[in-house]
Formats: C-alpha cells, structure tokens, sequence
C-alpha cells in the first residue's frame, strides 16, 4: 500500500496530524525531521547552527529518499520538503501526497509555542518571514492529491477529512 505523506509550511500541522492518523490507521509513523535529528544526534537547530542550512538540506533529501522506499506508511515531512523536485519525485513514487495548509495567523499562533524553527528565530520578523516563504513556496504546496486548509479545524476534524479523501480515494482498500 502506499504511503500516506503530508507536506506543509511550518506549524501547518504535519507532526501532530501525522502521528495521530498512523495510530488511526495502525500503520507505522516517519517524521523526516525527527529522523534527521536521530541520525545526527543534533536537534534541528543545532544541526543549522553548527552545520549550516544546505547540510540540513542534503540530510533531508538522504532521508527523504530512504523514507520513501517504504510502503504503508505515514510520513510527515518538513516544511521546505518541497523546495526538492527529487525530494518530491520520490515521496510521489510510493505515495500520496497531502498538503496542510493554514492562515499566516494560525501559523504564527501555533509555531510560537516552541522555538524549534530555526527559520523564524528573529522573534520582530516572523511575520514577515512567514510571508515571505510563503510566497516563494506557495506553488509548490499545491504538488500534491489533495490539500486541507486546517486554521480553524480541530484535529479530529483535519484527521476525519484525510480519512474521507483517503477512503474516498481507494486509498485504504475497505479499512477503516
Ligand atoms: N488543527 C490544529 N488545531 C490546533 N492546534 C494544532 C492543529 N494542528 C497542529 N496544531 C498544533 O500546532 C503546533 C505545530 O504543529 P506541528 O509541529 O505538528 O506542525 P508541523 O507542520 O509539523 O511543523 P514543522 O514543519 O515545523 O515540523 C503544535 O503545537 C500542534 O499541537
Ligand atoms: O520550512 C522549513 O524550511 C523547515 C521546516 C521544519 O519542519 C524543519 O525541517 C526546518 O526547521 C526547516
Ligand atoms: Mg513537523
């Protein structure tokens, strides 16, 4: 079966939304970030501070490619996941692609609970920040099956509509 991949900006919601919907379908759980951070033994920050953002970038691409010979798996990835076409050639192959998206509001709301991001460490510009990438990275959010606006949703609502496309979809084969 194919895996289930959600690509999104940061805070969109991947992780959290991710986890819950493996435990739903009782299928196993990859969280791109999460594994960078194992294989390193550094967390995403320390991997920018001391490495430089390109060397997270050829991590994420290594990883993205391992993760993506899977099956019947559920992967969330990072937000700049898209900023690869062979990052998103490979996700394709073996998977369905969900986009999470939400208000620049909603995004600077729910990243601002832990500063984990490297990106939006400059507290004063994070809105602009914010704006800023996703212009540049708004058209390639759209490179997937299908795409869900969570600002304003619950989580059990975003999970209840991926679990609609999918079945929808003949995603899950009768599963529920
Ligand atoms: N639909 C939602 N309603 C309320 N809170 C949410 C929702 N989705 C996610 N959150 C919360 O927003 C925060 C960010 O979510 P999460 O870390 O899953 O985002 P992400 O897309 O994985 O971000 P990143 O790209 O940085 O890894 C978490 O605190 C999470 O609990
Ligand atoms: O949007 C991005 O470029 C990033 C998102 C996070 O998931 C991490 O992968 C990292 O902080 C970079
Ligand atoms: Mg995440």
């Amino acid at each position: 079966m194919k895996n289930i991949v959600l690509i999104g900006f940061m805070g969109t919601g991947k992780t959290t939304v991710g986890r819950l919907l493996a435990n739903r379908l009782g299928r196993p759980f990859f969280d791109s970030d999460k594994k960078i951070e194992y294989e390193n033994n550094l967390s995403i920050r320390e991997i920018f501070e001391v490495y430089g953002e390109l060397y997270f970038r050829q991590q994420e691409k290594m990883i993205i490619a391992k993760l993506s010979r899977y099956n019947n798996a559920v992967i969330a990835t990072g937000g700049g996941v898209v900023l690869s076409f062979e990052n998103m050639n490979n996700l394709k192959r073996n998977g369905v692609i969900i986009t999470l998206t939400a208000s620049v509001e909603t995004i600077l709301e729910r990243t601002s609970r832990r500063n984990t991001r490297p990106l939006l460490d400059d507290f004063d510009q994070r809105e602009k920040i914010v704006n800023k990438l996703l212009k540049e990275r708004a058209e390639l959010y759209y490179n997937a099956d299908y795409s869900i606006n969570t600002s304003s949703k619950s989580l059990q609502q975003v999970i209840n509509e991926i679990m609609f496309f999918l079945r929808q979809g003949g995603y899950l084969r009768g599963k529920r």
